[in-house]
């Protein structure tokens, strides 16, 4: 079922801004829940100065969405890039900024594959400049006179996604395949009918060599001048991953120099390509053609509708399916472990409170069933409750573990499937300046939220928004003495509990208010004989 429109229920509706040229079908998804304007081509001091009106940015790779954009954009939710490569987004600055940024991670795969096979064949039958040629009134078979692919040697360096699809396809056409990519294990590689080898040997002993992965501080210049240098002179390179990946300058020089043979590239360092590269001087040796990877039909649809609807959700607040910067946090485990996500919150910002100045150590216990789940999620939404008090609304689960390691907090997470008072409990002891503190809880009936233990105090109470909590000596007359003085100053008692180890030893009293704590009665409660301390809590 589609979501109800905002405008039918009331409420403003967000602002989008697509800066790129996206399909019909996706602005069509994104007017479902706002505003959309399609501006595209803008130069970037331009789009600094409209991007603060935006909660949502929908892009492709023409857009470069630098940490002074990201900066200037203080609505900003969501950044899509409808395609794979984020590489010209500032990931770790929307991430600091709390932004999610998400991508179509296989949407254009078919097509990326498809183009790279086709250079390759382009390349190999000269099929640019015979088509020109004949264009030109000319009849020059002699000239043309190509190689086939049949039996020679593919090296696919990046087994992902693309370069699995290549691989099948260049497999079909009878090529031998090499691969490399340090992430791929020899089973996957062996599966897809490649020899897992290292970078050298594929170099020296590919015919054919495609690139398949992404630019990374690794992969930068990756093809080098001394790489090149090692191809056979009949060897051809087709880049249809990203630029920067090969050293054009150095590849320039290898195919002057037949060094190696061909080159078939989409993707360059600078996009557009400038005018005077060198490698547009290289006649038939080259095929250029401007990132056309991803340009089909059918792609274009993909991506655009993907990475849409992944905005309207989020939008509508709800997770995001293929997010680059929150990393684990699938839609599906979030869904399954929502229940617990809020626990952890509250636990996270109910333990802050208690130690009430900076957190220095945090340590986040898993017990029982909760022990065998992922831990990620809880992990970060510990982190987002412990954060909210200092930070507000600007930690959410996008930003919450960068900014607790900025803020030199030093997270250990334990597991205990061994304790089974309740079917999963989560306890959060935190560390800091001003003392420790350790709160318990767990989910009642898998929803109702349970703080079930304070500083190793037993107690059963639902956690509400305006909470008292006192470490007192348990003897007769404290409890009405307080209830007293509460009353006293107008505030409401919803309910209360005791906990104690032993009879009129230590105890803590929990009592949940209707009404915030007013100025002074903290301090008042703090003189009652038998009271060590108190804390109020604002959830
Ligand atoms: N020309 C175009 O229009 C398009 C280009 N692309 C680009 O194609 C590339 C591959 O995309 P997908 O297959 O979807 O990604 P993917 O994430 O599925 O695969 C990338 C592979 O590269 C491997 N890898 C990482 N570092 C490596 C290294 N140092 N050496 C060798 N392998 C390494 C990874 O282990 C992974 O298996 C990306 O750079 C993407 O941006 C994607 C779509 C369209
Ligand atoms: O948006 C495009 O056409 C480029 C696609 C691309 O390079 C990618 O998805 O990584």
């Amino acid at each position: 079922m589609n979501p109800l429109p905002l405008q039918f229920i009331g409420l403003t509706m967000p602002k989008v801004l697509v800066s790129d040229p996206i399909d019909q079908v996706g602005l069509d998804i994104l007017s479902q829940v706002a505003q959309v304007d399609v501006k595209t081509g803008l130069p970037a001091e331009e789009l600094v100065k409209i991007i603060p009106e935006y909660d949502a940015l929908m892009i492709r790779s023409g857009t470069r969405v630098t940490k002074e954009i990201i900066e200037a954009g203080t609505h900003l939710k969501i950044i899509g890039r409808a395609g794979v490569g984020v590489d010209n987004v500032d990931v770790p600055a929307a991430t600091r900024q709390g932004i999610v940024v998400v991508n179509s991670p296989q949407g254009n795969t078919i097509a990326a594959a498809e183009h790279a096979i086709a250079m390759m064949l382009a390349l190999s039958r000269h099929i640019p400049e015979a088509n020109v040629s004949v264009k030109n009134g000319q009849w020059n078979r002699k000239q043309f006179i190509g190689v086939e692919v049949y039996k020679k040697t593919l090296g696919i360096v990046g087994l992902g996604k693309i370069g699995s699809h290549v691989a099948a396809a260049a497999k079909a056409m009878g090529m031998k395949l090499l691969a490399y990519d340090p992430f791929i294990s020899q089973d996957r590689a062996e599966q897809l009918g490649c020899r897992l080898v290292d970078l050298d040997l594929l170099i020296r002993e590919s015919d054919y060599i495609s690139l398949h992965m992404p630019k990374t501080e690794e992969t930068y210049h990756l093809i080098n001048a001394e790489a090149l240098a090692q191809m056979k002179p009949t060897a051809r390179i087709i880049n249809c991953a990203r630029g920067g990946i090969v050293d054009e300058v150095a590849l320039a020089e290898a195919l002057k120099s037949d060094q190696i043979a061909g080159a078939a590239v989409d993707v360059y360092e600078n996009e557009p390509l400038e005018e005077n590269s060198p490698l547009r001087e290289l006649g038939q040796k080259v095929i250029l053609t401007p990132h056309l990877g991803a340009s089909t039909e059918e792609a274009q649809v993909n991506v655009a509708i993907d990475v849409a609807e992944q905005i309207r959700d989020v939008l509508l607040g709800l997770p995001a399916r293929s997010a680059v910067n929150i990393p684990g946090l699938y839609p599906d485990a979030l869904e399954q472990l929502k229940p617990y996500l809020q626990l952890a919150e509250t636990l996270g910002n109910l333990v802050s409170q208690l130690v009430g100045g900076r957190v220095d150590f945090l340590d986040i216990r898993l017990q029982g069933d909760l022990a065998n789940r992922d831990s990620k999620p809880v992990v970060v939404a510990a982190l987002k409750g412990l954060l909210s008090q200092a930070l507000r609304e600007r930690v959410n689960y996008v930003n919450a573990t960068i900014e607790a390691k900025e803020r030199g907090i030093r997270v250990i997470e334990t597991r205990d499937a061994s304790v089974c008072d309740y079917t999963g409990s989560l306890h959060l002891e935190a560390k800091g300046s001003l003392g420790t503190h350790s709160v318990t809880g767990a989910l009642l009936g898998d929803r109702e939220i349970r703080v079930t233990n304070i500083d190793d105090f037993p107690i059963n109470v639902p956690p509400t928004r305006y909470m008292l909590f006192t470490l007192h000596r348990d003897m007769p007359g404290i409890i009405g003495k307080i209830g007293s003085l509460l009353g006293s100053f107008n505030v409401n008692i919803a309910s209360m509990q005791v906990g104690r180890k032993i009879v009129r030893g230590e105890a803590v009293m929990v009592l949940s208010l209707d009404d915030p704590l007013p100025d002074g009665l903290l301090s008042e409660i703090m003189k009652v004989a038998g009271i060590r301390d108190a804390y109020t809590v604002t959830l």
